[in-house]
């Protein structure tokens, strides 16, 4: 049973040890990838707390309030002094529901004895249904499946949706449910550059049902697009609410993390530095001792076993930069404030040397921990890998870290004209740029991608394509057949075929209008579609505005979305069309000013005007100069917004190169986008 019913659900993981980090939480996880699964139409988060009553409380009384539809909390169920979710639910909802409790305790039965001593409480609390789960992973996830076919209804009986309800006829299913499979195996590197069809149509021979789209009555075809058009805002946070963020780990060598997802903090058993360290070529002293003449008694050389005797007074121990401070000695004098007394008489060794400035206490020392205290976090769970978090692993000796699972991304093209970069074109075909740069877009930030060959505008052959597709990957981006001619089939294969849910299908913006993203259950799993545009700029921009964002998202990047910052627009950049335009722009910055200029011809099929950009500009639709203009030295230009990713992968566009001018700032600028005020 696939619900289609909108809800907001959350899960609970209500457990001291999966709150405190102790122990890993898995029922949290694979709870929401199932009701992802049951509910692909409800939007799914989870918190997880302590097994305190009080706390417990306040989260329900907060779901209650936010008038969430369904809490399934997991754990604190059980008989140890600790478990008192039931309790804490009790004194929460205003009307019990006895009978999914005994439901889940009835069938759980008769799997295990053991269930007896579960002590799950349901009920309402204001608009939302409470239920309590097993904490055991397995447990709840049965305990859901026992259920899951009168939640729906249950929401609508509490929202008191008559329509609904008396429509519906609740028959609880016998079947089992498939259980979500493990995902990780199409997360494995070897998944990268691993071709389905490298021909259009070939290697699609497995048996599969031929698509019941038919193409052959275009006089019958729609001559108004079925989907409205929506704001690229919404569909943005349409697509958000549709992915999940991954909770599954791999665990890899450290050096190749680079690029990923830290999934654990990562702490230092040792302080940094783990001894006293000069911090320059000098003499260790006494700072009591003020300026004046010490003897030298002893080398401390960095790499050398450190000094153990006590440094006394008047004296003072030639010491090199990083070399353990002996013991005694609290500040460091560089050798450029000091003078030279006495030396051997071969010159090897310095005997007596004058300290000429008053030292002070701490004076050149790094101290032990002043860097990094020991045990404490140094990377941050989430961090996105970069070159100073490989070394910092380097310097703790860190060999292996746990990074987040990759997305299964699939990209597959679509086009009779469509032709490999290598293959012979004839008259009226072209070469196939959207899937190589739709490839290295991603990888750029971080993503690996199946590359799901060529496809022709047939629909059986899209069916097939996306199938094999689906097999492997939670993502699939298509590109082209996404418009209104009788050959762009893909929206209408995945309605027809998949009972895919296409959550917009038109997007107010130029380019990119075709741009549609669908949901659809295949095997059980829920799968994620973007149709991209054919047009290659259009395909790109919408890449950039809704695919990586949303990979993003999905890995845990609290940054997900391009954030702006401001720039002036010092040329006039007309918009005649009815949509917005989302102009490739080139960001430079010069004398402290940042200003976008317009990259080339913008029409949706020049490729080139993504090349070197390192922004878009949103222009108004019928706008013809921005609106607010600014007065500088330069003349007359024009406040804009521009957002600036502040970590991560710093450009948005460099794998089309760098920005043209040779700042070295500007390379540190990533842009996402121009807003004309
Ligand atoms: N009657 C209408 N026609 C069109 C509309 C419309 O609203 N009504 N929208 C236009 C817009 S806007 C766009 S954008 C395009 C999008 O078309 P599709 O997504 O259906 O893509 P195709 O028709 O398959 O191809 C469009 C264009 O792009 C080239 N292409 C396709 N795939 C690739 C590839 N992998 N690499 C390079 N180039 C590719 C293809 O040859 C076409 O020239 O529809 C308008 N039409
Ligand atoms: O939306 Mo299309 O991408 O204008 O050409
Ligand atoms: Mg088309």
């Amino acid at each position: 049973m696939i619900s289609s019913i909108n809800m907001s659900i959350r899960v609970l993981v209500v457990s001291d040890t999966r709150s405190s980090g102790d122990a890993k939480d898995t029922a949290g996880p694979k709870l929401m990838e199932k009701l992802h699964v049951l509910f692909p139409y409800a939007e799914v988060a989870c918190n997880t707390i302590p097994d305190d009553k009080a706390e417990i409380k306040s989260y329900l009384q907060k779901y209650a309030k936010q008038d969430i539809d369904v809490v399934f909390t997991t754990g604190g169920t059980g008989f140890s002094p600790r478990d008192v979710t039931p309790e804490a639910t009790r004194e929460v909802i205003e009307k019990e529901a006895p009978g999914l409790a005994t439901a889940m305790m009835f069938r759980s039965l008769a799997k295990t004895e053991m269930a007896m001593l579960s002590r799950a409480v349901c009920g309402v609390a204001s608009k939302t249904l409470i239920v309590n789960l097993p904490g055991s992973p397995k447990g709840a996830l049965e305990c859901l499946d026992f259920i899951k076919e009168a939640i729906p209804h249950a929401v609508n009986c509490i929202n008191d949706r008559k329509e609904e309800v008396a429509r519906e006829h609740i028959t609880i299913s016998q079947q089992p449910v498939a259980q979500p499979q493990e995902q990780s195996s199409a997360s494995k590197e070897a998944r990268e550059d691993v071709t389905i069809s490298q021909q259009p149509g070939a290697q699609l021979q497995e048996q599969s049902s031929p698509s019941r789209v038919k193409v052959n009555k275009v006089a019958a075809r729609n001559r108004e697009s079925p989907y409205p058009m929506v704001e690229e805002k919404d569909a943005s946070d349409v697509i958000i609410k549709h992915c999940m963020p991954i909770h599954e780990t791999d665990t890899v060598p450290f050096e190749e993390s680079f690029g990923r997802v830290l999934a654990e903090n990562v702490c230092t058993p040792e302080p940094i530095p783990a001894f006293r360290a000069s911090i320059k070529d000098g003499y260790a002293v006494k700072s009591a001792d003020g300026m004046g003449k010490r003897t030298v008694k002893q080398k401390a050389i960095a790499g050398d076993k450190p000094i153990e005797d006590e440094l006394q007074h008047g004296e003072a121990v030639r010491i090199s930069t990083g070399a353990p401070v002996p013991p005694g000695a609290d500040a460091v004098v560089q050798v450029e404030d000091t003078k030279l007394l006495q030396a051997s008489e071969d010159g090897s060794e310095e005997i007596a040397i004058e300290i000429l400035k008053e030292p002070k206490a701490g004076q050149d020392i790094r101290d032990i921990g002043s860097e990094v205290a020991k045990d404490s976090v140094v990377l941050h769970k989430y961090d996105r890998i970069d070159a100073a978090h490989i070394g910092i692993m380097a310097q703790l000796g860190k060999l292996e870290v746990k990074v987040v699972r990759r997305p299964a991304v699939g990209i597959l093209s679509t086009g009779n004209e469509i032709k490999e970069p290598w293959e012979r074109i004839q008259p009226g075909q072209i070469r196939d740029s959207n899937r190589y740069t739709l490839k290295h877009m991603l990888r750029k930030f971080g993503f690996h991608s199946m590359d799901c060959g060529i496809v022709k505008d047939d629909p059986n052959v899209v069916k097939q394509a996306l199938e094999k597709a689906f097999e492997q990957n939670e993502y699939v981006i298509t590109t082209g057949g996404a418009s209104m001619g009788e050959f762009d089939v893909v929206k209408r294969v995945l309605e027809v075929d998949f009972d895919a849910r296409i959550h917009f299908g038109r997007v107010n913006m130029k380019p990119g209008k075709p741009t549609s993203f669908a949901t659809l259950v295949y095997k059980g799993k829920l799968k994620k579609v973007f149709c991209l545009p054919g047009n290659p700029a259009s395909c790109s921009v919408c890449c950039l505005l809704f695919v990586i964002p949303a990979l993003r998202y999905v890995e845990n990047q609290r940054d997900y979305k391009f954030p702006m910052i401001r720039a002036d627009v010092p040329e006039k950049v007309p918009n005649s069309d009815a949509r917005p335009d989302y102009r490739r722009v080139t960001v430079e910055a010069k004398d402290g000013i940042i200003s976008a200029y317009s990259n080339g011809n913008q029409i949706s099929s020049n490729l080139n005007s993504v090349c070197n950009a390192n922004g878009l500009a949103i222009i108004q639709p019928q706008s013809t100069i921005p609106q607010r203009p600014i007065h500088s030295p330069f003349g007359t230009t024009y406040v804009s917004e521009v957002p600036l990713e502040q970590r991560g992968p710093l450009e948005m566009f460099p794998m089309f190169g760098m920005p043209t001018n040779n700042s070295s700032w500007m390379r540190s600028l990533s842009v996402g986008r121009v807003v004309i005020q």
